[in-house]
C-alpha cells in the first residue's frame, strides 16, 4: 500500500533541506536541518531534529510533529504536519511552524515568536 514515509532527504521552496533517519516502530525519527534562511546574523550551521510521526501501519497520509534546536542561535522551531501522496506517489509535506527566539526579557515575551507555513518535497 503507497504510504507516506518521512524518511529521507526533503527540501522546502526557501532552500532549506533536512535529513530524517529511519522512522522506529512508535514513530519516533530524528534527523539534521540545513535552514538556508536565518533570523539572526549569525553563520548557519547544520541543526539536529527530533520528531514523531502517526505510524503508517495504520494511516497512509499520516500527521507528524519535530523540533529543531538551532545550534549556531539561541532559538528554536516547532513544526507540525501532515504527509500527503498525490496519485502519481509524489509526496509533499504540508507544516506550519513557529520560531521562538530567546529574548531578554518578559517584556519582550511579546515579539519573541514567529509563525509560518512551509511545503517540503523528496531531493
Ligand atoms: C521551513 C521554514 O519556513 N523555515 C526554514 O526552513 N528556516 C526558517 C527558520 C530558521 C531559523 C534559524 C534559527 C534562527 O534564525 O534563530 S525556521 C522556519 C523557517
Amino acid at each position: 500500500a503507497r504510504k507516506c514515509v518521512l524518511s529521507g532527504l526533503w527540501k522546502n521552496e526557501l532552500g532549506s533541506n533536512m535529513t530524517i533517519s529511519a522512522v522506529n516502530t512508535d514513530g519516533g525519527f530524528t534527523g539534521l536541518y540545513h535552514t538556508a534562511v536565518t533570523a539572526t546574523d549569525k553563520h548557519i550551521r547544520v541543526s539536529p531534529l527530533k520528531g514523531s510521526q502517526k505510524p503508517t501501519n495504520q494511516r497512509k497520509q499520516p500527521t507528524f510533529g519535530f523540533t529543531v534546536s538551532w545550534t549556531f542561535s539561541n532559538s528554536m522551531t516547532v513544526f507540525v504536519g501532515q504527509c500527503f501522496m498525490d496519485d502519481k506517489g509524489k509526496e509533499t509535506l504540508k507544516t506550519m511552524w513557529l520560531l521562538r527566539e530567546e529574548v531578554s526579557s518578559p517584556g519582550a515575551d511579546w515579539k519573541a515568536t514567529r509563525v509560518g507555513t512551509n511545503i517540503f518535497t523528496r531531493i
